[in-house]
């Protein structure tokens, strides 16, 4: 492809290249270069790429698009071509490179700090059934093309890996396409370029303050959705709402179980086999059952059904779709312990909020105690550590600290920030570090009744630590300890 046509519609500052040299790829990270490709540098949060224009050059970049001037083009030799922002640019390059193509398909986007994941799977199975439709899955546990498994790294990835997999997912025949919007994708324009037909809010608790540093920006960060899609679905029952819909350009259409929401919960019914409850809309009412516990579920499940309504799906056809739905890995999974009179349950909350959450739907239903099982993860947000081992006491009967990813930290430095959260309160804990360890310690102590709840994995199956993926798989460990 000509420079020329991958430039188009890019607002560029100056150029110092011929426009007509053929283009293999484009890179943002210099080591990836191959001959013929165009190298992006962004200044980032451990380096800068424009630090690495030198290596591009001399692997073969026809090409470098950069914010500054390159360091060392006193002779002006360096082919390069200045923009206002990398970041963005790499996503157009992205968008003009695959042809578009998420013009080519429906775009739903979700965002909000809990309940991103469950409700693209609610979402892909709601156009499964009620359309014939192939949808398309970009997510956290993985991507989706179909039924065809690609395995990912981000809930959100880079925006020019984003729309390669978006056009694997309109050669493949998708017509819709579900997707999580994470706040560093909005913050670090992940989706610049993309228009999506409905945007989705679920809600906003702590979680990221490392990156986004208040409650505020963070809100701010996934307000952007909201100027980027035609329809915003939102949580009328959340705090942050008012704030976030602020500066929405969108039509808006709301939930909750409050009065006054366009969607609206009522008579609901929570069971340790699922959720009920009718659904009331202008276009009618109906009664859903959804087979995964947790009042959480319910509003995932009106974020769905929302954003369903909003593409214009008849509310009975969501109803019968939600009927068949049987969950999502590593939420609220439970794990086979036959021959045993305890629970075991596997569940990704790793946050104060997620935690409350998932233990007080368990208490609510579990006939002995509720065991919690949890870390917290490493080079992440610090002040809520403390607050998830709060949370987790709370809305427990026995608190298992151990380790989550430490990735980069000393396990027990982490440990050590969640037990001011810990203390003070009459829930008994015990620190176990190893998190197999932690896990046997839970299983041993387990009596008739209990539900050991295993947080913050969900679908993970490794551990990491100082940038190495360890294998852990807590099914396996389960599976192995109980033929022990
Ligand atoms: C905070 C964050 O999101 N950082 C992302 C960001 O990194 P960065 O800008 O700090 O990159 P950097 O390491 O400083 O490097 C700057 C530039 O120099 C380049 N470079 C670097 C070294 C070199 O030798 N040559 C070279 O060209 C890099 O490729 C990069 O383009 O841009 C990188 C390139 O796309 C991402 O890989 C990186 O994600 C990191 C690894 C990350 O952990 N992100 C997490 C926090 C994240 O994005 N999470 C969200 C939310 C999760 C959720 O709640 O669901 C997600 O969407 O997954
Ligand atoms: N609507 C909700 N409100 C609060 N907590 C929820 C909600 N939905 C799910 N949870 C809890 O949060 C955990 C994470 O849920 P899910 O994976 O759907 O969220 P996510 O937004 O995709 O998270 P991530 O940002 O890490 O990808 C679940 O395992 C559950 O404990
Ligand atoms: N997307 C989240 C996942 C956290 C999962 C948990 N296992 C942890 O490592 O903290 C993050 O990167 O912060
Ligand atoms: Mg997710």
């Amino acid at each position: 492809m000509k420079l020329a046509a991958l430039l188009e519609g890019i607002d560029l500052l100056s150029v110092h290249v011929d426009l007509d040299v053929d283009v293999a790829n484009i890179q943002y990270d210099s080591r990836q270069v191959t001959v013929g490709d165009v190298f992006v540098a962004m200044a980032g949060y451990e380096t800068d790429g424009h630090r690495y224009i030198p290596q591009a050059l001399a692997q073969g970049a026809v090409a470098v698009v950069c914010e500054t001037v390159p360091e060392g083009n006193q002779e002006g030799e360096i082919p390069y071509i200045q923009v206002v922002n990398s970041r963005r640019a790499l996503a157009e390059l992205g968008c003009n490179y695959y042809g578009h193509p998420s013009k080519a398909m429906t775009m739903i986007g979700i965002t909000g700090t809990n309940g991103k994941t469950s409700t693209t799977y609610l979402m892909k199975a709601i156009l499964e059934q009620c359309l014939d439709a192939k949808v398309g899955l970009i997510g956290t546990n993985q991507n989706l093309i179909g039924d065809t498994v690609l395995e990912t790294e981000r809930t959100t990835p880079e925006s020019f890996a984003l729309q390669g997999i978006l056009a694997q997912m309109r050669d493949g025949g998708c017509t819709h396409v579900v997707m999580e919007v994470s706040s560093h994708a909005m913050s670090l324009d992940r989706v610049c370029g993309i228009d999506y037909a409905v945007g989705v809010y679920t809600n906003l608790t702590q979680d990221h303050l490392d990156f986004h540093h208040t409650m505020e920006e963070y809100c701010d960060a996934k307000a952007l959705l909201f100027q980027q899609c035609a329809m915003g679905v939102y949580n009328q029952d959340d705090p942050w709402s008012v704030r976030l819909m602020t500066q929405a350009t969108c039509q808006r259409f709301s939930y909750g179980q409050k009065k006054g929401a366009n969607l609206r919960a009522d008579h609901v019914d929570l069971t340790a086999k699922g959720i009920a409850f009718d659904v009331i809309c202008p276009a009618g009412e109906v009664r859903v059952q959804l087979a995964i516990p947790g009042e959480f579920m319910v509003y995932n499940t009106l974020a769905a059904i929302g954003a369903a309504r909003a593409l214009g799906l008849d509310l009975k056809d969501i109803a019968k779709a939600l009927k068949t739905f049987h969950g999502v890995k590593g939420r609220v999974e439970v794990v086979p312990t036959p021959d045993k009179d305890y629970t075991i349950l596997i569940d990704y909350a790793h946050s104060p909020d997620g935690l409350i959450n998932v233990l007080s739907t368990v208490q609510g239903f579990a006939k002995g105690r509720t065991i919690a099982v949890f870390g917290c993860g490493g080079d992440r947000d610090r002040t809520k550590r403390p607050k998830m081992g709060a949370a987790a006491v709370a809305h427990c009967d026995l608190a298992v600290i151990t380790s989550d990813n430490p990735r980069t930290e000393e396990p027990s430095t982490i440990i050590a920030d969640i037990l001011p959260g810990v203390e003070g309160s009459t829930t008994p804990y015990q620190v176990v570090e190893n998190r197999i360890e932690a896990i046997h310690w839970a299983m041993d102590e387990a009596k008739a009744g209990d539900v050991i709840v295993l947080c913050g994995k969900g679908h993970e199956t490794y551990q990491e630590i100082n940038h190495v993926k360890h294998h852990l798989d807590e099914r396996e460990i389960v599976a192995e300890y109980l033929k022990q």
